[in-house]
């Protein structure tokens, strides 16, 4: 034992000397194991010492070092921190029902969905999501769609303190390659899509799919199983050679099967077969198809989770909407306003199928890209928006250490070819690029903001700018409605 820390294979031993874990030197305080991690920008190992300096009693890391405190060298240190840190927090998840929810689009509306259906039928359960972390009786902003491992594991611990039997869990493809789901074992994982992203740090489709194929590997013979979108095409090679029950769901195919009744503009009323009983028959009060098979997939879960199909039937209608997408701000005799947090070709593209669908008059698009993420996908939006919008005005989404003209420019080559009067205007300010787009619309028009939805904040090298998209709209639909105007409500 040294520093109070014992390891037997894959499972370590801390004493209460132990205070805590943490991959982050800033984070560290008196008693905490610091954990170097070999990053893209800069190494942990060079931040030892500012960790020993704050009261590291022992450190964790890949490169051999010689250190006034002991050390461990491992293969992996995000392995090793998510093991230490499911440790620190006495593997909290073995005491729960653990499910994950990974997809492209859609992740965060099904974690809320199905953390919604499973309360209602009497489970206590706690919610991870991108939009907040809610651990029974707190609610937390979330910084990341997965936390690091040492926060996941400590959320989990809180959700178990406070009488949680089950935790929804969103987990991204970064959670999965960079190991901070690892100390999970799962019980049911879902898959709500996979298309298009990331391919900046997968680099290629293949990686992609296959880190999202992980979560699924890991579920064993006696868990409850995978929900697999059947009409997903990736869905098959996701399947491929796992040994935990699987279930699809699907529109087209699928063991639970949805049947649209009749689409509205503003919702879906549907028939929901699993092929037991009597179908579930709904009205889903959140627009287009994609939110169909969003509430498909929390369906399915929700089945295998044993909640009723009366108590899921009486929900569906009260579902509730999640921050930032699809978020309608409307006023009458002034134009449709919608933030939503489409960021990737396909998310655009059913947004775009959605809106169009909610108004009579022109659909205005504004919007960019996030920098330091996939610059492939950038054209591809660009052709989406000059495809189905009307009038596309591009801005700067949160550009960190990219140029905001030069990603606007990636954006402008895929409009460029299929319809270049589509571009309006390029405003990189994304306030005014807003302001001026409410102002000119019409009442009977739609002004669709897409990429950032509840996000706070844009990045700019390194400085923080306050943003919401959501205010800035209403401000700008307040600025045309003053004359007499009694509030803007959100819907
Ligand atoms: C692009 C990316 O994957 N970045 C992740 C990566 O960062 P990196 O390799 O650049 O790390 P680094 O900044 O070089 O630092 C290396 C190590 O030194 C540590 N450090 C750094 C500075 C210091 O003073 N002291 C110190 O100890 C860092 O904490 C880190 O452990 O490794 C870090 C440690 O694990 C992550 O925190 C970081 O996530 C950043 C914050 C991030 O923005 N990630 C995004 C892309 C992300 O994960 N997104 C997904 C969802 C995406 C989606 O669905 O759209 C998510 O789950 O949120």
């Amino acid at each position: 034992m040294a520093a109070g820390i014992t390891k037997t294979g894959d499972e370590w031993r801390l004493s209460d000397v132990i205070q805590g874990v943490a991959i982050d030197s800033r984070l560290v305080k008196p008693g905490y194991i610091f954990v170097a991690i070999p990053g893209a920008i800069s190494d942990g190992h060079a931040f030892v010492e500012d960790a020993i300096n704050r009261g590291a009693v022992a450190i964790v890391g890949e490169h051999p070092l010689n250190l006034p405190v002991p050390y461990f060298q491992v293969e992996s240190s995000r392995r090793a921190a998510a093991e230490l840190s499911a440790a620190y927090y006495h593997y909290p998840s073995r005491d729960l029902v653990t499910i994950g929810v990974t997809g492209t689009n859609g992740k965060t509306s099904v974690v809320y969905w199905l953390t919604a259906l499973v309360r209602a039928g009497g489970i206590s359960a706690g919610m991870i999501s991108s939009v907040v972390n809610d651990t029974g009786n707190r609610v937390r902003n979330s910084i990341l769609t997965t936390p690091e491992s040492p926060e996941l594991q400590r959320q989990l611990w809180e959700m178990r303190q406070n009488g949680a039997t089950h935790a929804v869990v969103e987990v991204s493809s970064h959670g999965i390659a960079q190991r901070r789901v690892d100390e999970i074992g799962w019980d049911l994982a879902v898959l709500t899509n996979i298309t298009r992203e990331h391919l900046d740090f997968h680099g290629t489709m293949e990686n992609y799919v296959a880190t999202k194929a992980k979560l699924f590997q890991r579920l064993p013979a006696d868990s409850l199983g995978a929900v697999l979108n059947a009409d997903n095409r990736y869905s098959d090679v996701v399947r491929e050679g796992l040994v935990c029950p699987v279930v699809t769901y699907g529109l087209e195919a699928g063991d639970v099967r949805t049947e649209i009744l009749e689409a509205t503009a503003w919702g879906s009323r549907v028939r929901i077969d699993a092929g037991q009983g009597r179908p579930i028959e709904a009205q889903l009060n959140h627009p287009g198809q994609y939110n169909v098979y969003n509430l498909t997939a929390a369906v399915t879960a929700a089945l295998a989770l044993g909640v009723s199909p009366e108590v899921i039937q009486r929900v569906i209608p009260e579902l509730p909407g999640v921050p930032g997408r699809m978020q309608v701000l409307q006023q009458p005799g002034q134009p449709t306003v919608i933030v939503d947090y489409a960021h990737t070709p396909d998310g655009l593209t059913q947004s775009l199928i959605t809106v169009r669908k909610m108004v009579e008059g022109r659909v205005w698009l504004v919007f960019g890209a996030r920098g330091g993420r996939d610059r492939g996908k950038r054209p591809e939006m660009g052709r989406v928006a000059a495809t189905l919008a009307d009038c596309v005005v591009l801005t700067a989404d949160s550009p960190n250490d990219e140029e905001p003209d030069a990603i606007a420019e990636a954006i402008r080559e895929g409009i460029d070819t299929v319809d270049p009067a589509k571009l309006i205007k390029i405003e990189l300010d994304r306030a005014r690029a807003i302001h001026w787009v409410v102002k000119e619309a019409q009442a009977t028009d739609c002004v669709l903001i897409t990429g950032r939805g509840p996000e706070p904040y844009q990045y700019f090298h390194g400085r923080r700018v306050v943003l919401k998209d959501s205010d800035v709209a209403l401000d700008a639909l307040g600025e045309r409605v003053r004359k007499g105007a009694d509030g803007v409500g959100i819907h």
